[in-house]
């Protein structure tokens, strides 16, 4: 991500008031959106709960400082309101086979299975039997507990620890096993913001003979200090750090940034590339379920408009 893209991609401002001319090929990337929500984040849900529609899927995190009780927890509240659960499994952070199934076993109890995100997961060194989401979908045991489609990460910025061959690789095995285990497959990225590596990345899935659905990682609206941060913490975009040096006290730092920019300019890239296939889009709400789920809506009223 260069200086430009993250500078032009923060300076949008308040959502609605974009005068860009919104194509109809950035409302074919939001159709379907998905959303993303934290174990203990069930207050937020219920908040935003009348602006996101019935059968939206919202992936339940699995962080470090959440136990089982707040995913399950979760999980449920999303089924219950309408929406469709999409609990995250995070590789590196299980301890034990048994642990894996015990938490299948209870997102089971609550209708919670369908769907899954499968991702390696953050500690440096693995906590259990699982060092990839791969080793996790090649045990078989998912479609015990009527796991049926499975999402895998991506990367359209590179990821800070990981080289991009062994990315790559991964995401062929990952698809192979999947095919092989007649699992469905989606490939749901970690946010970025920079359109022009979206499409190349875009281009290298589709390459390797990937045809699944792809799901582009997007940020909701939020403070640009909290996004900056998140893309540090996460070591989204490789100048992220040189942003930080050049100081955002350019533009204003108490402001709110939506994706307006970028997902016009991604789906216009996308509308221009067909042999893109099946792309949408998944938000990661830093900035509230809400503001997240009132900003698609704006948006896309702005682009019927
Ligand atoms: N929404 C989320 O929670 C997202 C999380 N991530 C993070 O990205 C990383 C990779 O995830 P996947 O693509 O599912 O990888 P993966 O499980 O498919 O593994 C791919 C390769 O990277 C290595 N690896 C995985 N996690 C690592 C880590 N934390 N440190 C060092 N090496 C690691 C594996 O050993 C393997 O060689 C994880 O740290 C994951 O938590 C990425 C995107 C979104
Ligand atoms: N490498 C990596 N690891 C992740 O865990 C991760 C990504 N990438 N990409 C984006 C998503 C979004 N994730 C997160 C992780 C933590 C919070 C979080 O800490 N939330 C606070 C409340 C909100 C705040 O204060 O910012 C919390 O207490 O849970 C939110 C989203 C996790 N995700």
């Amino acid at each position: 991500m260069s200086i430009v893209t993250l500078f032009t991609w923060v300076q949008r401002g308040t959502p609605g008031k974009d005068d860009t001319v919104t194509s109809s090929a950035a409302l074919k990337l939001l159709d379907g959106f998905s959303l993303e929500m934290t174990g203990k984040d069930v207050p937020g849900l219920e908040e935003a709960r009348d602006a996101i529609p019935l059968g939206t899927k919202i992936n339940v995190t699995f962080l470090g400082n959440e136990d089982l009780e707040m995913r399950v927890n979760a999980a449920k509240a999303v089924k219950d309101m309408g929406f469709v659960p999409v609990p995250h499994i995070s590789a590196r952070r299980l301890s034990s086979q048994a642990q894996l199934e015990e938490f299948l076993d209870r997102l089971q109890q609550v209708g919670a299975t369908e769907h899954v995100f499968c991702v390696g997961g953050d500690p440096a060194t693995p906590e259990g039997p699982y060092p990839d989401s791969l080793s996790v979908i090649r045990t078989g045991i998912l479609q015990r507990y009527g796991v049926a489609e499975v999402s895998i990460a991506g990367y359209p910025e590179g990821h800070p620890d990981i080289a991009d061959d062994v990315l790559w690789k991964h995401l062929e095995d990952k698809s192979a096993a999947l095919q092989e285990q007649g699992l469905g497959a989606v490939v749901l990225t970690q946010f970025a913001f920079d359109a022009d590596a979206v499409l190349s990345w875009v281009q290298g899935v589709r390459s390797r003979g990937i045809d699944s659905e792809l799901r582009i990682g997007t940020p909701g609206p939020a403070g640009i200090k909290r996004l900056l941060n998140y893309a540090r913490r996460f070591g989204v975009g490789s100048s992220a750090g040189i942003v930080k040096k050049y100081g955002f006290s350019l533009t204003n730092l108490m402001g709110t940034a939506g994706p307006d920019r970028f997902m016009t300019e991604l789906g216009q890239r996308l509308e221009s590339h067909p042999e893109s296939g099946v792309v949408g889009t998944h938000f990661y709400t830093f900035g509230g379920l809400r503001a997240t789920a009132e900003w698609a809506r704006s948006f896309a009223t702005g682009a019927q408009a």
